[in-house]
């Protein structure tokens, strides 16, 4: 299994490669240069594998003969060992939809999937080369944590979150900055996700910089992130619907950075009978109203209760692009330098026929999040957080038939108690890893949301 850049630069390069590369060296994104497709009797087969070892017959196929399968199933064992569920990512159903709970990781959000497996897998490549790296990381709030928790107290990695002041939840903040481990390094920026992003990926592109302070990318950016989330779209429909005489199932998805939805696409197009992906966005609808009108227009990022999802512009979406745009890198190369001198992109009709045969789309407001929760609580008992509400609101539009709905529950309701409060008038059960948070000593470094500010830090404070 090889690999090439969306700007068509970098190619023939490995999976290790390609995971230590991060972002790729042309300012592109990583792809496999095939997708394998499974067929029917391999998908099949998918069917009664306990998480880790269908996630080892999803992984292993990209990975290649790059790590040793004896290592590699170590590795995902590992991984996975540290959720409080024996199914890693339980599906249960709730009024007639399927909710995949993605939340039984350390940090209770969906992220835990990908970055605990990117954690030993970092540490894994890094002994075996002898290397240190520097973590640099932007997020919105899930990430941030979830990438602390895979790396903490590991040798040889410092890593380095930036997350946007005051719009993240305070949990959220408090999964951060209450890690005091000296490996650890909160930035608090004064801006937005987009800032923070952009900021990363800029300091990615000082290739020279890159290069000095061994830079690392936990985001989804990261090829392997986004390879890690594939498994649990396989392991849903293994769970419902391998057996039925209609395999094929639906996925609402609560979308931001476009990494979570492009991982079900990946799924798609490697056989699994996926019918629609139903993109649901909050108010900051930039993909939303892409896939229902064409309009690929930067806002302003506004702030909601579904703070994960609070992005503008989605790093994942020139993935997408680039097989939109049938692999010309040329081509993608020349759309996304409109995109970032003019903040729009258009499309032909021709082309977003192709877009809404792979998704559906809804955007749901504030208003429509605290009334899905309030509604789904008094019907089932089940509290959802804003995040995954915004994706059961739309995946009950979509709703088919008999045909499976499979909502994401991205992230635990006690991250977000403010809302739920508000949905239902009471506080979501805190699991145990929340206890006492408040009261836990914090380190975090308010600064400015300027690139050459935060690599001075970095400079600073990097492993060399
Ligand atoms: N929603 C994310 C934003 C970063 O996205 P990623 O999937 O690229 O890491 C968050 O919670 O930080």
């Amino acid at each position: 299994m090889r690999y090439k850049s969306t700007r068509g630069q970098v190619r023939d390069i490995s999976f290790k490669q390609a995971v230590l590369m991060g972002l790729a060296t042309d300012g592109g994104l990583l792809l496999p240069e095939k997708i394998p497709v499974l067929s029917v009797a391999e998908l099949d087969s998918l069917a009664g594998l306990r998480y880790p070892q269908l996630a080892y017959a999803i992984i292993s196929r990209f990975v290649g003969d790059d790590i040793p399968a004896a290592d590699l199933r170590q590795l995902i064992e590992r991984s996975y060992a540290s959720f409080d569920h024996p199914e890693v990512t339980p599906v249960v159903k709730k009024d007639g939809l399927y909710i995949l709970e993605l939340f039984h990781g350390p940090t209770l959000a969906f992220k835990d999937v990908a970055l605990q497996l990117l954690g030993n897998l970092f540490e894994y490549l890094l002994k075996e080369r002898g290397e240190k790296m520097n973590i640099l990381g932007a997020t919105s709030g899930d990430t941030g944590s979830a990438a602390i928790a895979g790396v903490r107290g590991k040798d040889n990695i410092n890593i380095f979150i930036l997350h946007p002041h005051g719009r993240v939840s305070p949990i959220q903040a408090l999964q951060m900055t209450t890690v005091t481990d000296p490996n650890v390094f909160n930035l608090a920026i004064d801006g937005t996700f987009d800032d923070g992003q952009r900021i990363v990926k800029e300091i990615f592109n000082d290739l020279a910089f890159k290069q000095r302070y061994a830079l690392g990318a936990i985001n989804s950016i990261n090829w392997a992130r986004v390879l890690a989330q594939v498994v649990y779209y396989f392991y849903a429909w293994s769970r419902i619907a391998a057996h039925r005489d209609d395999a094929s199932v639906d996925f609402a998805v609560p979308t931001g950075n476009f990494g979570d939805i492009f991982a079900g696409y990946i799924a798609r197009r490697m056989g699994l009978p996926i019918h629609k992906l139903v993109l649901a966005t909050n108010e900051n609808n930039i993909l939303s109203r892409f896939v229902a009108s064409g309009d690929y227009s930067v806002g302003r990022v506004v702030e909601t209760l579904s703070p994960s999802m609070d992005i503008q512009i989605a790093s994942n979406f020139e993935r997408y692009l680039y097989y939109l745009l049938d692999e010309d890198a040329e081509l993608l190369q020349q759309q996304m330098g409109e995109f970032s001198a003019t903040g729009r992109l258009q499309f032909t009709t021709e082309l977003l026929e192709r877009v809404r045969d792979d998704f559906a789309t809804l955007t749901v407001d504030t208003e429509q999040t605290l009334a899905t929760i309030r509604q789904f609580h008094r019907q089932t008992g089940y509290v959802l957080d804003p995040h995954t509400a915004v994706g059961v609101k739309a995946g009950s539009t979509f709703r088919q038939g008999e045909r499976p709905m499979i909502c994401l529950a991205t992230a635990h309701p006690a991250k977000f108690a403010d809302a739920v409060i508000r949905a239902t008038g009471s506080a979501p059960d805190r699991p145990d890893s929340l206890c006492e948070i408040e009261n836990k000593p914090q380190r975090c470094q308010r600064i400015a949301a300027d690139t050459t500010e935060i690599k001075d830090y970095l400079a600073k404070h990097a492993l060399q």
